[in-house]
């Protein structure tokens, strides 16, 4: 089964509902691949998702940038996961690096996360990724295993989750891990589902990049075999997120 490509706009802690306004109609306006070519997904923060769902045009959908672990209730400022499909929002992130490092959440608790999001009916796409010090220490491939672990040890059904990989030296930096990089993690990615989940798993399960992805740099690293597409951080605000999205066509006939 080929894997569609994906295109996740994470907007992060960014905007006003005039931008928002701006932006989703740059969006509805702009030419981009028919939708069984890429799967396109905007994530906006919590209170501009109802706008975001009503005004984007069918091809596009949205996600929340988190949700809390398990069922709502006492949990002042947050927002569950029932609350998300209640109001028809099919995606959720999980386990952003904004949130491992900032707001100290394990691997654990991303793990606990999606499972909990997926029982719900929401798709996830889980993050994972090393910081510098950790790729200097050699250590890239046990981190992003771990973080990866936690999640398999605990699903069976990959079918509705999308991994981004997204090194912490290359978010928002503006220092792009190089295609061989990329594709190099990805690889190592896929053959570790293959070992430790199933061979399916594995072969159909989406690993897309994040980490100063742009117009510039996206059909290289979309030409590479084991990237499945993208989660863009700043460049999801600007007119370039188009040619991010176009970036799909490298695909075709690969
Ligand atoms: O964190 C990211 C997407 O989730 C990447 O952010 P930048 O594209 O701004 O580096």
């Amino acid at each position: 089964m080929a894997r569609k490509f994906f295109v996740g706009g994470n907007w992060k802690c960014n905007g006003t509902t005039e931008e928002v306004k701006k932006i989703v109609s740059t969006l509805n306006e702009a030419q981009v691949p028919p939708s069984d070519v890429v799967e396109v997904v905007i994530s906006p923060p919590f209170v501009f998702l109802p706008l975001v769902k009503s005004l984007l045009r069918p091809h596009f959908h949205v996600a929340a940038q988190n949700c809390w672990v398990k069922k709502g209730g006492a949990f002042t400022g947050e927002v569950s996961a029932e609350m998300l499909v209640n109001l028809g929002i099919p995606w959720v992130i999980l386990g952003h690096s904004e949130r491992r490092l900032l707001l100290k959440e394990s691997n654990e608790f991303v793990g606990d996360k999606v499972v909990y999001a997926l029982a719900q009916g929401l798709k996830v796409i889980a993050c994972v990724g090393e910081t510098l010090e950790q790729r200097e220490a050699g250590s890239t491939m046990d981190v992003v295993a771990a973080q990866t672990k936690a999640i398999a040890e605990r699903i069976s059904n990959w079918a509705d989750v999308v991994l981004a990989y997204e090194p912490v030296w290359a978010i928002g930096t503006g220092k792009v891990a190089t295609p061989a990089q990329a594709q190099e993690v990805h690889f190592e990615l896929r053959k570790w589902l293959h070992a430790n989940t199933s061979p399916e798993v594995a072969a159909t399960t989406r690993i897309i990049y994040g980490g100063s992805v742009n117009g510039a740099n996206c059909k290289e690293l979309a030409a590479q075999p084991d990237v499945d597409g993208f989660l863009v951080g700043g460049a999801s605000l600007k007119p370039e997120f188009i040619d991010i999205i176009k970036s799909a066509e490298v695909k075709k006939g690969a």
